[in-house]
């Protein structure tokens, strides 16, 4: 299966919120969208999932436009919106057999559905107690747990990491890695460790433009020679930072020591370092990372 953006556009007003956008996606993997807040993240998951049609462009699954499709092309996606409604007042068993029925499954089908699915996420103990007592990693559990009711090809999740402790990411992480084995799996973040599980590429979009996309591996690799640490004073600090972008700083005894991204060496002390992807955060997109 392979879903296809051919030049997509989004104007909002006098914003264009996505850009000239072309990208494609195949199953067996998960993709990661990774841009700061405000990149248009959201507005391209909203396209590719047809809550939103594009000003210009088109989106394609494997060649026919999902436009034409229609509730054919609905019916194989899962969504988790990055703001997710839950009705406190159910429970988490009772919930998913609501949006079963609002995707139109039969009940025999749903009870069976919404058994499995809160199997997958690791919900099946707490399935009848009240959503409003949740952590919030189990509601997040739960946002993917209704997006996978319809067993879809395609999941798009809007930063489904959000708010989450260490420990509820990591075992997250693992639920994702193990849905995208044979389905296209979409996720935007802008926190840089969501990518550090095995992510088959990472998209990076900017001011609703891509401006790459490749294995984690390679984009690390890209930045190899361009990333160095030494030990320096306040004032040299101060006077490096005014020339090349600093990706984390650790205050020590004898000094600070930086990690400084340059094209060559920037100070003699400086030792070359291999590139971590604060460091791509860092390059593309002048921020420190969020992880
Ligand atoms: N409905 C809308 N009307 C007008 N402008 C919008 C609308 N939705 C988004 N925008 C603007 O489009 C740009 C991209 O927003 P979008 O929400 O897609 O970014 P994002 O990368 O998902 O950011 P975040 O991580 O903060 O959600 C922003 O400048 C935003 O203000």
């Amino acid at each position: 299966m392979i879903l296809t953006m051919d030049n997509v556009s989004k104007k909002y007003r006098n914003k264009w919120a996505v850009e000239s956008f072309s990208l494609e996606l195949s199953s067996g993997g998960v993709y990661g969208l990774l841009g700061p807040n405000g990149a248009g993240k959201t507005t391209l998951l909203r396209m590719l999932v047809d809550i939103s049609r594009p000003t210009s462009g088109q989106i394609m699954l494997d060649g026919q436009s999902i436009e034409q499709m229609g509730d054919g092309y609905r019916g194989l996606l899962g969504y988790m919106p990055q703001r997710f409604g839950f009705y406190n007042r159910f429970s988490a068993h009772k919930f998913l057999m609501y949006m079963c029925s609002l995707k139109g499954l039969g009940v025999t089908q749903a009870a069976v559905r919404v058994q499995e699915t809160l199997r997958m996420v690791d919900l099946e103990q707490q399935a009848q107690h009240k959503i409003r007592t949740f952590s919030g990693g189990m509601r997040q559990r739960l946002g993917i747990a209704q997006a996978l009711l319809n067993d879809p090809q395609i999941l798009v999740l809007d930063e489904p990491t959000a708010g989450l402790d260490p420990k509820e990411r990591i075992r997250f992480r693992n639920i994702i890695g193990e849905l995208g084995r044979d389905r296209i799996v979409l996720l935007s973040t802008h926190i840089i460790s969501d990518l550090e599980f095995s992510c088959k590429e990472m998209i990076l979009m900017n001011e609703g433009q891509l401006i790459t996309r490749n294995t984690p591996e390679e984009i690390m690799n890209n930045m190899r020679g361009s990333v160095w640490t030494a030990t320096l004073t306040e004032q040299q600090l101060a006077e490096l930072a005014s020339h090349f972008k600093i990706s984390g700083l650790s205050y020590q005894s004898d000094g600070i020591v930086a990690r400084i991204l340059a094209k060559e060496r920037p100070v003699p002390q400086a030792i070359p370092e291999p590139p971590r992807l604060e460091d791509v955060y860092m390059h593309y997109f002048d921020e420190e990372a969020t992880s």
